[in-house]
């Protein structure tokens, strides 16, 4: 892997890197920088977790005029979160650099976004709605943009925000340098290159699967009844660092995060009919590990970076393969490992095995955790937690008091009851889910034919050779052929896009953005997509 400093980057960008760690580009960041910097149009395709907000990031960065007084480069994400995170981190690449970079998403204060805006911000990170608003209330102005990146452009096409990137891209000078990045390609993302890149290049670093390398991926079948004990019991068992469970619906969401609650566990939710203060709170807690787990819709399943978190769990079968590969891929990331669980009901065993076909990846079937796995699991966290305190010595004001006991208790038995008291059993509350419906299985055909070179793609496992090609898919060689009518937008569903367009827009009153207040709504629709072959690269 190259070193950044070969990439000729302007020093104070170099620093920034240094700064935030990274010591040698990821594979698709050594292929797209050098392009992105002769201002190549670009489709970026890698697996999760290997570096695609840097890959844009820093040639954006560095490209920048600091004088510029008017936004010259526009960043588009399909959620709130996700436009935070990037924001953060181009923020950071920018920071010696002194570029002024602002986050705008719906569900927040637009006045204090229009006062962020007069500091005249250099690049703008927004969700589409949001952004039309503002274009619409001439509170920002895109005459003068000259590069624009869509990150997990798939999934904004998915979610319905095909019209919005239009209204937008309309009023971005059409000499400009566009990118796309995502680590799922699927077929539909050509027209949308068509219309938006000029002669884009294609850059893939996907290996022949295309969920990250380093997850250890399991499933375990089991009835929807049993799958609060199973959650619990394998939580127990593993004693993650960092846990992120993914529901079908709000309404799941909430209700397991109770119930994990009532159980014991830091969990809270995270779907789009909270407010944007409570996102903001569940996500700062969960970073900074005053709780330990997520319960999320698939809000959070595009491009959120957490470092820490071991788990993922599949509480519901997600619908579609690229749910599954975006779900999982929040473990196993910047060169970590990390392990993903799906819960799988009878009905849905055969749906799981189209998910299998198409990341061409095997899932290992495990066997429900058992009461003993999970006791065990719970002990050894309980020791765990003790020996850490020990090696702290932050318990030097019980001495005096344990001096005392065991003076007239056995030293074991004392331990072992504080153990008891410390690990805490709330096993016996009686938990009731609401059921959800199985996902039904697909019965059209879908092609998975693998052919053509490829290069491993992450931290450390390429040969450094590049696989650019025509297409994406998943992993196929793909000629680009999209046969198919099968555009998945708009998708007129009851997904959890967030009806609430503050500043009231014009366009369309779908819901957007993960964030509005229809209550049990999926944020996900479980409609199957039209067609399989907008699945998968013919
Ligand atoms: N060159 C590098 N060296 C070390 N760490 C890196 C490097 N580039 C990026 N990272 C870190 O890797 C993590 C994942 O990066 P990022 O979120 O950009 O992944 P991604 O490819 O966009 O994943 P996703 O498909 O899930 O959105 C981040 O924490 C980021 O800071
Ligand atoms: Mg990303």
């Amino acid at each position: 892997m190259k070193t950044f400093q070969e990439f000729g980057l302007d020093a104070s960008v170099l620093r920034a890197i240094t700064e935030m760690g990274f010591e040698e580009s990821t594979p698709i960041q050594e292929k797209t920088i050098p392009l992105a910097m002769e201002g190549r149009d670009l489709i970026g395709q890698a697996q999760t977790g290997t570096g695609k907000t840097a890959a844009f990031g820093i040639p954006l960065v560095n490209k920048i005029n600091v004088k510029e007084e008017r936004i010259s480069a526009l960043i588009m994400c399909p959620t709130r979160e996700l436009a935070i995170q990037v924001a953060e981190e181009i923020e950071k690449l920018g920071r010696f650099k002194g570029i002024r970079s602002l986050p705008i998403y719906g569900g927040q204060d637009i006045v204090k976004q229009i006062r962020a805006l007069k500091k005249k911000p250099q690049i703008i990170i927004g969700t589409p709605g949001r952004l039309l608003d503002h274009i619409n209330r001439k509170t920002i102005k895109l005459d003068d943009v000259q590069t624009v990146i869509l990150d997990e452009a798939d999934e904004m096409l998915d979610m319905g925000f095909m019209d919005d990137i239009q209204s937008i891209l309309k009023l971005v000078p059409s000499e400009r340098h566009t990118m796309l990045f995502s680590a799922t390609m699927p077929t539909n993302i050509q027209k949308l290159a068509q219309q938006f890149l000029t002669n884009p290049e294609h850059v893939s670093v996907i290996p022949k699967q295309v969920s990250a390398p380093l997850i250890e991926q399991a499933y375990i079948e089991l009835h929807e009844k049993q799958k609060f004990e199973a959650l619990s019991r394998l939580i127990d068992m593993e004693a993650p660092d960092l846990a992120i469970i993914f529901g079908r619906t709000k309404r799941r969401v909430d209700e397991l995060a109770e119930a994990l609650q009532k159980r014991g566990y830091a969990a809270e939710g995270l779907h789009g009919d909270l407010s944007q203060n409570q996102r903001d709170n569940v996500m700062r807690k969960f970073r900074d590990g005053s709780i330990d787990v997520l319960v999320a819709t698939d809000v959070a399943a595009r491009g959120l970076d957490v470092s820490g978190v071991t788990h993922v769990i599949n509480f519901d079968l997600p619908q579609d393969p690229e749910s599954y590969v975006h779900r999982i891929g929040r473990t196993g990331r910047a060169g970590k490992e990390g392990t993903a669980w799906t819960f799988v009901t009878p009905r849905e065993i055969d749906h799981l095995h189209f998910i299998e076909k198409v990341t061409r990846h095997k899932i290992n079937k495990k066997p429900l955790p058992s009461v003993a796995e999970a006791v065990e699991g719970k002990q050894k966290m309980t020791a765990e937690r003790i020996l850490d305190m020990l090696q702290k010595e932050e318990h030097g004001e019980f001495k005096g008091l344990a001096i005392q006991m065991l003076e007239q208790y056995d030293s074991v038995n004392l331990l072992a009851a504080a153990m008891k008291l410390l690990t805490g059993d709330k096993k016996d509350l009686a938990i009731e889910l609401t059921p959800e419906d199985p996902i039904r299985a697909r019965k059209k055909k879908f092609d998975v034919r693998s052919s053509g070179r490829r290069v491993g793609g992450g931290y450390g496992s390429g040969s450094g050779s590049s696989d650019r090609r025509q297409g994406g898919g998943y992993g196929g060689s793909g000629s680009g052929n999209s046969s198919s009518s099968g555009s998945r937008y708009p998708r007129k569903d009851s997904r959890d896009y967030g009806s609430n367009r503050e500043g009231g827009s014009s366009s369309t009153s779908r819901n957007r953005e993960y964030g509005s207040n229809n209550s049990g709504n999926r944020d996900r629709s479980r409609a199957p997509r039209k067609s399989e072959d907008t699945l998968v690269n013919k």
